[in-house]
């Protein structure tokens, strides 16, 4: 049902990968992505610095709270989001997030999602999540080119509009199930980006729902990313591509995965692409669209 593709065919057969990356997208929206561009030690080493960052005594992860500042950036603990907005339990995940790191003196600061990164003090953590931000949104760019092939438009089609994104890092850690009733690891939810790329730690929790269908687990593939669709490129798309509801259920050990939205920049247009059909939605600036989602996942709920 979640089809294995081979990233090192986009060198020798990027028409082919294209129509079997477009068709994933279509059905389910999510695919798994084997051999990625991004570098196996820096995504060992991702892995290895979130760790230490959860780690952490929490008088050093609060001092670095998502909450200190409105940049959606730093530590947020378990018990602060919840992303199945219409049920009362709140995630039991924690999360660290990084946004794209400018220079001191760069004039974006201040425009929306803009902002300092907030670092732990940790050897090495910033230069590894400097490095994989990168790797990353290199890697989603490629897709989208192909994504843009599928679609009949020029390959570099996104490149101009993805340049200096509002892509979001995001490293998360799962406690066990304690069993408590209601319990969910990340509540049901869609994407809110572009799209995500998913590295997961063979900890099984993970689950799709198809339309139409049951929850299903997705498969862990070693070294694979699992590749979806997010509400951002749906719309984009004119719903030619799906976004689909996914949950992590309370794992039976701890569970560790990494996260990376790619998102377009804060003024990209998002409206129906040529070729998708009469525009089902209006077009909306891809920072507003970000910001209306993120205000729903954040907004307080009243006591379980
Ligand atoms: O941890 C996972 O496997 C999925 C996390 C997720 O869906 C998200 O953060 O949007
Ligand atoms: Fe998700």
């Amino acid at each position: 049902m979640i089809p294995v593709l081979d990233w090192s065919r986009a060198d020798t057969d990027p028409d082919a990968l294209a129509a079997e990356v477009g068709r994933a997208l279509r059905q389910t929206g999510f695919l798994l992505l084997a051999n990625p561009s991004v570098p196996a030690a820096l995504r060992a080493e991702v892995f290895a610095q979130a760790d230490a960052v959860f780690d952490l005594p929490d008088a050093e992860k609060r001092a670095i709270d998502i909450g200190n500042t409105p940049h959606f950036r730093g530590w947020a603990g378990p018990g602060t989001e919840s992303l199945d907005e219409t049920r009362p339990e709140i995630d039991t995940k924690q999360s660290f997030n990084i946004g794209l790191e400018l220079a001191p003196d760069d004039p974006r600061h201040g425009q929306p999602f803009r902002g300092p990164n907030q670092w732990p003090d940790l050897l090495g953590f910033r230069e590894t999540m400097l490095a994989y931000y990168a790797a990353a949104q290199a890697q989603g760019l490629a897709l989208l080119s192909l994504i843009a092939r599928d679609l009949g438009l020029p390959p570099d089609h996104f490149a101009p509009l993805f340049d200096q994104p509002l892509s979001a890092l995001r490293l998360l850690r799962y406690p066990p199930a304690t069993g408590a009733p209601g319990e969910i690891g990340a509540g049901a939810h869609t994407d809110y980006g572009a799209i995500t790329l998913l590295m997961t730690d063979g900890e099984p929790g993970l689950q799709v729902r198809p339309r139409g269908g049951d929850w299903i687990d997705v498969p862990h593939v070693p070294d694979a990313y699992v590749v979806n669709v997010g509400d951002c490129l749906m719309r984009w798309t004119n719903d030619t591509y799906v976004s689909t509801p996914h949950r992590v259920l309370p794992p039976a050990r701890p569970r560790r995965s990494v996260a990376f939205f790619v998102e377009a920049n804060p003024d990209a247009l998002v409206e129906a692409l040529p070729g998708t059909g009469t525009p089902r939605y209006a077009p909306i600036l891809a920072a507003d669209y970000l910001r209306s989602r993120l205000d729903a996942t954040y907004a307080p709920k009243a006591p379980a």
